[in-house]
């Protein structure tokens, strides 16, 4: 195990989203145990493990979204629970597993939906009025995705990496603090996985905190630090190249794997 992390969070800072000795029970499974992890802003932190490791698990309760049975998630030296959900919303944004999209909306009106324009752009009675400042932040948010040259087309007419980047889109319009997303390059396949993860090293040079969780470990390789999670426990944390060594994967995975390095990055070889 390179650096354990119990008991890890101690410079609080300002621009750090913290889970603190933090218990979650998913139904009557208790699938996070006792984490304690520091996520900042201007960092891409992935979150690895195998299945049933309790990632999704501590992304939502990161967000407020699965209540503590103990500990507790702290958002910029805040209790979590003390933020109001429009606080927290402003603050996390976030891409759930396998997200849909509505298929027959254009582009545009889904990246709007991120900054609360659903009400208003379909009919239904608005919650605040739009501004010409929202549309510029819709128009950002295209930008930086990359997805503005199809902004009239409608989401059925998009492959599924370029719906996934709209979805990035949505989420960045609501201008968040940290940006967390579970699987966002799952289905995608080899070019678009990289695609995605490029625009969260993106995100990361512009300051935003992203926490992700990857199953692919070379793409994984490519955050900044790794949180290694097994049985709802951190197995280890630290930079790729102290995370993905043969004896974690083993513990982890049960898998003999080399590691060798690709400009100096770790690459993980299953071995038959
Ligand atoms: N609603 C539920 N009721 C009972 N057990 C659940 C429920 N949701 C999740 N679990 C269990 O909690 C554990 C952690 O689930 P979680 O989805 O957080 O894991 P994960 O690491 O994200 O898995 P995967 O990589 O397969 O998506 C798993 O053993 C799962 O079966």
């Amino acid at each position: 195990m390179s650096r354990a992390v119990s008991g890890q969070p101690s410079a609080v800072s300002t621009d750090t989203l913290e889970a603190r000795e933090l218990h979650v029970r998913a139904g009557a499974h208790p699938a996070v145990r006792g984490v304690s992890a520091a996520f900042r802003v201007g960092e891409f932190t992935a979150v690895i493990g195998p299945n049933g490791a309790g990632k999704s698990t501590l992304l939502r309760a990161l967000l407020g979204l699965s209540r503590a049975e103990a500990g507790e998630v702290r958002l910029c030296g805040r209790p979590l629970a003390r933020w109001t959900r429009a606080e927290r919303a402003r603050t996390l944004a976030y891409l759930a597993q396998g997200e849909e999209l509505p298929l027959d909306a254009r582009v545009r009106d889904v990246v709007a939906l991120g900054r609360g324009a659903g009400a208003w752009k379909w009919g239904l009675i608005p919650t605040q009025p739009w501004t010409p400042a929202d549309e510029d932040a819709v128009t950002a948010a295209l930008d930086r995705t990359d997805t503005r040259r199809f902004e009239d087309r409608h989401v059925h007419e998009l492959s599924g990496g370029e719906r996934q980047r709209v979805s990035l889109a949505r989420a960045l319009a609501a201008g968040p603090r940290f940006l967390l997303l579970d699987e966002p390059t799952n289905h995608l396949d080899l070019a678009y996985g990289l695609e995605v993860v490029r625009h969260l090293r993106g995100e990361v040079a512009r300051g935003l905190g992203v926490v992700a969780v990857l199953h692919d470990l070379n793409l994984a390789a490519r955050a900044d630090r790794l949180l290694l999670l097994l049985e709802g426990r951190v197995l280890a944390v630290g930079t790729p190249g102290e995370v993905l060594t043969p004896a974690h994967l083993h513990a982890a995975y049960g898998l003999r794997a080399r590691v060798t390095r690709d400009e100096e990055r770790p690459l993980v070889i299953p071995e038959d």
